[in-house]
């Protein structure tokens, strides 16, 4: 469990942050607090600059302009040796994961890759024990290690570039479009897995998705954007209770499919959490 630390400073504070692709401007101005163990989702149509805002924040694109303060710690200003430790705290879950494992390596070869990278987090004769543990954790099984990701269904395949996120004991997790690609009782799974690890790990999530009715039950607030702006934000009761905007009204009715039995899919099965293998 990762502890509040010690100035009580939020875990990420992104203010003003902007970023230009030429002369479109991807991210105008986007100002956030993430709170440790918090989770944020952050929902907008295609092309609102969700996963602009996620790779300037990793700083896999730089942003132009604003800051973003982790614990304190200007992240957009860190140097480079400064940025190689906070990485490690910081892991991003994609939304294919065909394409972020490497379909040459076993999962065993996957999962301890971040410790060849990280040797400080775990000496070597631990890794095997670590890696079942890891594969226990996010609902599969010790066995699966020397298996290769295409012996893997779509859900599990994600569970495994979980495990992956969480062999470096990150305090943050982003996940972009994470579940968007499986079908809805599979997503379900996924993300009442995330939450189970949320509530056993104390790890905070900004999580990417343009389907509202998927972060219900899951996200502590919503962050809505459009063209680049935050447009709405507030706590999941008053996103879905009381939208103030029409364009989050809309996404909500985008959302919600007329059939009661695909609602009830999309529920996270919090009894099951974790159990299953989708
Ligand atoms: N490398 C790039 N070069 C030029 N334009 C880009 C680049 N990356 C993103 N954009 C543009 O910036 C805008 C925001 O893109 P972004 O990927 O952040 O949207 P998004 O909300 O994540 O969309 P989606 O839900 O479809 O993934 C889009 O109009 C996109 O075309």
């Amino acid at each position: 469990m990762h502890e509040p630390n010690a100035a009580g400073e939020p875990l990420l504070k992104v203010e003003n942050l902007c970023k230009s692709y030429g002369s479109f401007k991807a991210l105008k101005g986007v100002s956030f607090t993430l709170q440790p163990g918090e989770t944020m989702a952050v929902v907008g149509e295609s092309g609102s600059g969700k996963s602009t805002l996620a790779r300037a924040l990793l700083r896999l694109d730089e942003a132009d302009s604003g800051h973003a303060y982790w614990k304190g710690r200007d992240l957009l200003k860190m140097p480079a040796k400064e940025l190689y430790q906070l990485r490690r705290q910081m892991q991003m879950v994609f939304q294919d994961p065909t394409q972020s494992l490497n379909p040459r390596m076993t999962v065993y070869q996957l999962i301890s890759e971040a410790w060849v990278i990280h040797p400080e987090i775990l000496p070597k004769p631990q890794w095997r024990a670590r890696v079942e543990e890891l594969l226990t954790q996010v609902g599969l099984s010790p066995a699966h290690a020397e298996r290769y990701p295409h012996q893997f269904s779509g859900g599990q395949r994600q569970r495994i570039a979980i495990a992956r996120a969480l062999a470096l004991r990150p305090e943050l997790i982003v996940c972009d479009e994470a579940v968007s690609a499986l079908d809805v009782s599979i997503q379900a799974q996924v993300i009442a897995l995330l939450d189970k690890l949320r509530r056993e790990l104390g790890i905070a999530f900004i999580f990417i998705a343009h389907d509202l009715p998927v972060v219900r039950d899951f996200a502590d607030h919503v962050m809505v954007m459009q063209s680049g702006e935050c447009v709405e934000v507030g706590t999941v009761r008053q996103i879905f209770e009381s939208p103030q905007r029409d364009y989050t009204r809309r996404l909500l009715d985008a959302g919600l499919d007329p059939d009661p039995r695909v609602q009830a899919a999309r529920r996270m099965p919090k009894v099951r959490a974790g159990l299953e293998m989708g």
